[in-house]
């Protein structure tokens, strides 16, 4: 790769303290404000603040604009997010047009928490986009708060952490910078997965799985959006699928045909038996088709993913490999 480069660090503290919400919350929101917001999918997580629970996946329009509405009528101050990624790009919607500081506590893998990229869902279309008005100031990763995530999901949310960490080898603004916190994070994330489902009550894989999640979203926001990103965006956006599933299922497709762009560098942190073995050892979604996408809508979504191919893919991408590589994901089948 060439050592011509420009790279830019997106400014955020960022705190691990495992089982120290409760302590260290109220601290860290009253640096940035004193009358908070907190958008959440959980109970009360900050005593005597509005708690706000309307919070769908994907963000679509008018649930945003609501809770801008009732975060003016609050006159807050600061957010609170508390929660997957769903809380996360609630409180970036509102960040989006206010302005409002974001204190964020991810309880997913998904990172969100750690990016400057936004997303909300308009008449089955997911728009994305990178400000600095939804980057969140603060970051408190609680590995306590992920003990409670079912297993499905904690693996699910894991590997759309991993695919933030591939598609970082080829997105457009991929450079040795965040392809070195990618494939640490790739690393870490291989090593935690694997822990939280042998053993799920213990701290340490889920601190393992949390930094590797950390690495990946910067690694991710660094480097923006590759193949794989762009084709689940449509999904979710299109069909409305699970975001974290699609991300785990649709990933060995991609990772098969952008093969001669894969590094060493990410097989060696992934492993002794690659993703594979991985997707084996924490029983990994398989198949689209186990959540809502229909074969009959591969025509649409391959129509809508060609326009958004990032330039710079390691192979062109046509209308017959991307059409084969939603097949094979629809059906589950097992990737080469
Ligand atoms: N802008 C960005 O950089 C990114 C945005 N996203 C967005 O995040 C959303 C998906 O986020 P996810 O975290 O995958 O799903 P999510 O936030 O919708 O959570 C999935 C489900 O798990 C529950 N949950 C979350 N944490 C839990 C815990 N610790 N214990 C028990 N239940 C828990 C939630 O209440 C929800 O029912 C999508 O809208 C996606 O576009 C995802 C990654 C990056
Ligand atoms: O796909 C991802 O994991 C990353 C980015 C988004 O989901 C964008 C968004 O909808 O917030």
């Amino acid at each position: 790769m060439s050592l011509t480069f420009t790279h830019e660090t997106l400014p955020q503290r960022v705190i691990f303290a495992a089982g120290q919400t409760a302590d260290r919350l109220p601290a860290e929101v009253a640096r940035l404000g004193s009358r908070p917001m907190v958008i959440t999918t959980r109970g009360e997580v900050l005593p005597g603040a509005r708690h706000y629970r309307d919070v769908v996946m994907h963000v679509p329009v008018d649930v945003a604009e609501r809770a801008r509405e009732a975060t003016a009528a609050e006159g807050a101050d600061v957010l609170v997010s508390v929660g997957g990624g769903s809380a996360t790009g609630l409180a970036k919607a509102i960040a989006l047009t206010t302005g409002l500081p974001i204190v964020a506590v991810p309880t997913t893998y998904a990172g969100s928490e750690a990016t400057n990229v936004w997303g909300m869902t308009d008449n089955g279309r997911k728009n994305t986009g990178a400000d600095p008005r939804v980057l969140p100031r603060t970051v408190l990763y609680d590995a306590a708060l992920t003990l409670g995530l079912p297993t499905e999901l904690g693996v699910a949310s894991g590997l759309n952490a991993l695919a933030h960490c591939v598609d970082s080898m080829w997105a457009p603004r991929a450079d040795p910078i965040n392809q070195a916190l990618a494939i640490e994070g790739a690393r870490a994330l291989s090593s935690g997965l694997p822990e939280i489902v042998r053993q799920p009550r213990n701290l340490q894989g889920h601190e393992q799985t949390l930094y590797g999640a950390h690495l990946a979203a910067v690694a991710f926001a660094s480097a923006g959006s590759g193949l794989h990103h762009k084709i689940c965006h449509v999904l979710g956006g299109m069909f409305n699928l699970p975001h974290a599933q699609t991300h785990a299922v649709v990933l060995p497709y991609v990772m098969e045909l952008n093969s001669p762009g894969i590094p060493d560098r990410l097989t060696d942190a992934l492993g002794p038996g690659g993703l594979a073995r991985l997707r084996a050892d924490v029983g990994a979604p398989r198949a689209l088709r186990d959540h809502g996408f229909r074969e009959t809508d591969i025509p649409a979504a391959v129509d809508a993913i060609l326009p958004v191919v990032p330039d710079g893919n390691p192979v062109p991408v046509t209308a017959d490999n991307l059409t084969e590589l939603l097949r094979r994901a629809w059906a589950g089948e097992e990737p080469k």
